[in-house]
């Protein structure tokens, strides 16, 4: 019998009495195992072989698994404190003695009674008198796991895992015994057949491919898996943000990440004693002042903060220097833009009506948490118009919305130095049903607009990217979206649907 190769290693290695895995095969033939895998699968059609299937499965500790290895596991870190202080403690004491932090004592109390360790109730925690942590049978699992032992009950393993102290994967152990066939085949005699499993240049230039036989396909093969590039769900995000805009016949913004003060605030009305104008706030640049600020823009802008404008106008009394507005830091909003824009600055058509946007970095000197980065994308926009009311505003917002599957934008009054009237804008998380904050928006004032020369209304707002991404993609936490914590599996699988 003539067989490829693969198949004649195997035959030869494979035994007639005990199953050989794939892995031990390929290890002995030197071949890769997924050539294995279809040499055995070709071996199992000519009834040469069996190959039988089992499923695997390999639990390891995770990190938090780990730590609770070493430190115990935050129930019996509670009980043994509540017992240690008498048996029946305030919260605050044992949990104090337990040395618990953070989330631990959620932890802790979530598992507390469901493992008999006792009572919490009206503040006070009680340890059962039966209960011995010394034979906790997670705390053993976890034990036997980090000793390369194996746990077999499937419920203590399934508990943990969900409790996510261990992680469990599953893999297919394939392995190969020969048959009667085969074991007579081998006795008559195999030889190699020369098969060839992909087509080259040489074999066509040489003519050689009408006489070579070709290896068939096997779709069920093992195959290692192949991770391509992909866009960033962000960037995907983003892009659809354009298009969506764009659709509703919006033309895009682009300016300067760093910029003068003067456009990110003093043109907003934002007086120089703002506190989101100190150092905590902004980041500020050592580099040289902008030189070339428009002239009249920058006289009529100062007037409005001194004077206000209008008849019965008032300014800020507030110191107002023009080397303030002059200093560069790294744009808080890209509102900047809209006020490039909005003067003639940026050779951009402003003859009503207009309608404007971008989607942008901004820079915050914020706390980074499960909402907050310190730089993220803001959906920056305005509409110019003659007459532009604030349903008009809300209208566009629930149509531009819409388009991601949002059909229940919340609107709250707010207050910005820019915008009068102004509103904050609130979705509802579709994990955690948590309302979230997802931009904010206004008819921009008197004192930004008449410094600019506009006569007409203008209503603009800032949406946050991200935020918008946290609810069509139903993350928790916006950190595993974007930034060195981001969760790899979830940024290759994600299935963006809106
Ligand atoms: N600049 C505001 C958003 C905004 C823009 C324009 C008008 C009103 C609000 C922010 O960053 O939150």
């Amino acid at each position: 019998m003539r067989l490829p190769q693969a198949q004649v290693a195997l035959l030869e290695t494979a035994s007639a009495t005990d199953a050989t895995t794939v892995e031990q095969l390929a290890s002995e033939t030197d071949l890769k195992p997924e050539t294995v895998t279809r040499a055995a699968f070709d071996l199992r059609d000519e009834g040469l072989v069996t190959v039988d299937e089992r499923v695997e499965a390999t639990a390891t500790l995770t990190d938090e698994g780990e730590t609770y290895l070493d430190a115990g596991l935050p129930e019996v870190r509670l009980f043994r404190a509540a017992r240690d202080a008498g048996g029946a403690v305030g919260m605050g004491e044992a949990i104090g003695a337990s040395g618990l932090e953070g989330p631990e004592v959620d932890i802790a109390l979530a598992n507390y009674a469901r493992k008999g360790y006792g009572v919490v109730d009206g503040g006070e925690v009680s340890a059962s008198e039966d209960a011995d942590p010394d034979a906790d049978e997670e705390a053993a699992a976890l034990a036997a796991l980090a000793a390369g032992e194996s746990v077999d009950d499937a419920d203590l393993l399934d508990r943990l895992e969900r409790r996510e102290l261990v992680a469990v994967d599953e893999t297919t152990v394939r392995s190969v015994t020969l048959t009667d066939a085969g074991v007579t085949a081998l006795m008559e005699g195999v030889e190699t057949a020369e098969t060839v499993d992909r087509l080259t240049p040489e074999l066509l230039t040489s003519g050689e491919w009408e006489d070579v036989e070709f290896s068939e396909y096997n779709v069920e093969a093992d195959a290692p898996a192949v991770e391509g590039g992909r866009e960033h769900v962000l960037r995907n995000h983003a892009e659809r943000v354009k298009d969506v805009l764009v659709g509703m016949g919006f033309r895009e913004m682009d300016g300067p990440h760093a910029d003068a003060d003067f456009w990110i605030n003093d043109c907003l009305f934002m007086p120089q004693d703002h506190p989101a104008r100190t150092h905590w706030d902004r980041f500020a640049l050592d580099v040289p002042p902008v030189a070339d600020l428009p002239e009249g823009l920058v006289d009529r802008v100062e007037h409005a903060h001194r004077d206000g404008v209008g008849e019965d106008g008032d300014g800020y009394h507030s110191p107002w220097s023009e080397d303030f507005a002059r200093a560069i830091a790294l744009r808080g909003h890209t509102t900047s833009l809209s006020m490039r824009y909005l003067s003639g600055h940026a050779d951009a058509d402003i003859d009503p009506p207009q309608r404007y946007f971008s989607v942008e970095k901004v820079y915050r000197n914020d706390t980074l948490d499960a909402t907050h980065l310190l730089e993220f994308f803001q959906i920056e926009g305005w509409v110019m118009a003659e007459e532009l009311s604030v349903p008009d505003l809300m209208g566009t917002f629930e149509e531009f919305y819409r388009q991601f599957g949002i059909e229940d934008v919340r609107f709250k009054p707010h207050y910005n130095p820019y915008t009068e009237p102004s509103f904050e804008l609130f979705g509802t998380h579709p994990e955690t049903g948590e309302e979230i904050e997802i931009g904010n928006s206004g008819m921009f004032r008197d004192e930004v607009l008449e410094p600019l020369g506009i006569e007409c209304d203008v209503m603009a707002w800032g949406l946050a990217l991200e935020r918008l991404a946290m609810l069509t993609t139903g993350a928790e936490d916006i950190r595993d979206l974007h930034g060195t914590l981001a969760d790899l599996d979830f940024l290759r699988n994600a299935e963006v649907t809106y």
